[in-house]
């Protein structure tokens, strides 16, 4: 049973900066689960408002159903109690996606965040009638996560907000200024907006002005302290200390990611490496930062306290 309803749930989580643990796995690619224990009691000492369990940075797109639960299992048992709601991943087409939410619940999560579905093209109906399907099936909070083949306009989310009360939240992976625009016009408050687009950092403070008060930081993950640092900034509307944090490393480390495809997840690893809480390598189709590429990596890392510090 959820420990917070739909509506408190996406107003806890729209207050703070959001955790999208990575998932660790062992060297032959198997589902660690005692370093993940370790990685969220480690985080847990930094303040957030929500953990989502095997999200995009948790590489949901590689495990397989049963990890997954096992996955949420962990994360309720290990933050449970905590207050900070924990929300579980569905996706792929609207079968699964309800069995995705049918096992959330059973493992006690108190949200669910509705990722795209797999490899085929949709149309916006589709997409609304899928997440219209999804929402129902659910007595549990949705965070429907516009991205890839998921795009809902403004129209067909105010149709869903509508039909579906447990619709609470739109986590933005377009990056369409003028489509959020036309949404917080149209829904304002109904919704909570998460930025959700690759190194959110990067979009924080003009989203902020765009009604989207948090974000998905994937470097929580490995500077948890530099990331409430500049989610505070952004917070405080301080452009002196976010503009200072940008170039100094988000812009930089964002130069890194690009050096590939899949990228966006890989370096996260990387990052735990190179402060010493190694998560072990990324499944295929993703792969690993090289040697070099960490050292880059490290050396961003080292200019953190010395930033902060000013
Ligand atoms: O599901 C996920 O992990 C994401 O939404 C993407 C990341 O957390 C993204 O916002 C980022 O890289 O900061």
């Amino acid at each position: 049973m959820s420990r917070h309803t739909p509506h408190e749930f996406a107003k806890q989580i729209g207050a703070g900066l959001l955790s999208f643990p990575v998932t660790p796995f062992k060297s032959d690619l198997s589902f660690d689960e005692a370093a993940y224990r370790s990685h969220l009691s480690w985080l847990s000492q930094y303040q957030v408002a929500g953990l989502f369990a095997a999200g995009g940075t948790g590489e949901f797109f590689s495990l397989t159903p049963s990890e997954v639960g096992r996955v949420v299992r962990t994360a309720v048992s290990e933050i449970g109690g905590s207050g900070v709601p924990l929300i579980a991943p569905s996706g792929y087409g609207t079968a699964m996606a309800k069995e995705y939410c049918r096992a959330a619940e059973d493992a006690g999560a108190d949200g669910i965040l509705l990722l795209p579905p797999y490899l085929t093209e949709a149309s916006t109906d589709g997409v609304a009638e899928h997440v219209e399907q999804v929402c129902k099936s659910t007595s549990l909070g949705v965070i429907v996560y516009n991205r890839a083949n998921q795009v809902l306009d403004e129209h067909a989310l105010a149709r869903l907000a509508d039909h579906c009360p447990n619709l609470v939240g739109f986590k933005d992976g377009i990056g369409d200024i003028e489509l959020m625009t036309r949404i917080y016009a149209k829904l304002g408050d109904r919704l909570t907006y998460v930025g959700g687009l690759p190194t959110a950092e990067t979009f924080a403070l003009p989203y902020l002005t765009l009604g989207v008060t948090t974000y998905s930081s994937a470097i929580f993950n490995f500077v948890p302290e530099f990331a409430v640092y500049f989610y505070k900034a952004v917070r405080a509307g301080d452009h002196d200390k976010v503009y200072r944090a940008l170039n100094e490393f988000v812009l930089p480390y964002i130069a890194i990611r690009n050096r590939k495809r899949g990228y966006a997840v890989s370096i996260v690893k990387a990052g735990l490496k190179v402060i010493g809480r190694d998560a072990g390598p990324v499944r295929p189709p993703l792969t690993d930062l090289t040697d070099a590429e960490c050292a880059d990596l490290s050396a961003l890392v080292a200019r953190l306290p010395k930033l902060m510090e000013a």
